[in-house]
């Protein structure tokens, strides 16, 4: 046995036992043992399962995804968002469904071709939709997105958007484009939101971001520019902080809270922090 999560391109369906997690547009099912459930005990509840896939293997056992078609009622059970098990509970628990959470998606989405709009099949021993038409493979979709910590010395700039839990300020991210470096994406989404130029851009480490399918990059970089303007819409307020007078940051699990930790860490020679897988 292999402790610990490991995913899997492609499980036998027809095979008995192994876990299962089942997910509707209300998120995970759980009780209070958590999201996973014997796997035959699930499929002999009232639930409308849309597809089942296989998708790794946890401490050596199976474990299947149940995508539903509505959102039932188990008794015993509730539905809970990919997000609130972000925030608490065992992280382990969160990869496996953060990875059934972006196979699902991407699997009712890419039923069929984009090219030709006949009906795609799976493809034998890969995570992948065929179109024999076409001859058109599509994979589980990744899309890469920058996020950066600018600083100043003893300061760093954070910033609000308006989707953020009231107080809260965080680092400044985005979507590359095509075209872009990861480097180029980083200058242009620090120039959108708040109309500063950077410069000695590190890369710190990455984190995958499962809402719906982002891989975050994530950087330090130093102010070189520019008085802060933030973007109308985008950006409800920026500002320079003093690393001991912080503002609300974000959930320690993700990589916005870790590149800010990292910087105050190394600045006041402190312990560094360690990025959650
Ligand atoms: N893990 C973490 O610590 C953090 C993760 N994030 C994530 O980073 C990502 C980007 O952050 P934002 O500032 O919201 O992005 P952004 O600054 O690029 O603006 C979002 C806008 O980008 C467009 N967009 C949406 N999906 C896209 C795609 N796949 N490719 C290109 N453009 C797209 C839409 O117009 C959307 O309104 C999001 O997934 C967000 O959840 C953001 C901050 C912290
Ligand atoms: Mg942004
Ligand atoms: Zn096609």
């Amino acid at each position: 046995m292999t402790p610990g999560w490991i995913t899997t391109t492609l499980l036998d369906n027809d095979a008995p036992g192994g876990w299962a997690v089942a997910r509707s547009r209300e998120g995970f099912l759980h009780d209070t043992n958590g999201p996973l459930f014997p796997r035959e005990w699930l499929k002999r509840q009232d639930l409308s399962v849309f597809a089942e896939h296989g998708i790794g293997h946890l401490d050596g056992e199976p474990v299947y995804l149940l995508e539903l078609d509505s959102v039932a009622d188990v008794p015993g059970c509730s539905w809970q968002g990919l997000r609130g098990f972000m925030l608490q509970g065992d992280h382990t628990l969160y990869k496996v469904l953060g990875y059934a959470a972006q196979i699902g998606t991407w699997a009712r989405e890419h039923r069929f071709c984009g090219s030709c709009g006949q009906a795609m099949v799976q493809v034998p021993r890969e995570r992948a939709m065929y179109c024999q038409a076409c001859d058109l493979r599509s994979y589980p979709r990744i899309s890469p997105s920058m996020i950066v910590l600018v600083t100043r010395g003893d300061e760093i700039l954070l910033a609000r958007s308006p989707r953020f839990v009231t107080g809260v300020y965080s680092t400044l991210a985005g979507f590359a484009e095509p075209g872009e470096s990861a480097e180029d994406c980083l200058i242009r989404e620090v120039r959108e939101e708040v109309q500063v130029e950077v410069k000695n851009i590190q890369y710190m480490g990455s984190q995958c971001w499962p809402f719906p399918h982002s891989m975050m990059l994530g950087f330090h970089a130093e102010y070189a520019g520019g008085d802060i303007v933030p973007q109308a819409d985008e950006i409800e307020d920026a500002q320079w902080f003093n690393i001991h007078e912080l503002p609300p940051l974000p959930a320690s699990r993700s990589i916005a809270r870790y590149l800010i930790d990292l910087y105050v860490a190394r600045r006041l020679g402190h312990a560094e922090p360690v990025l959650p897988g």
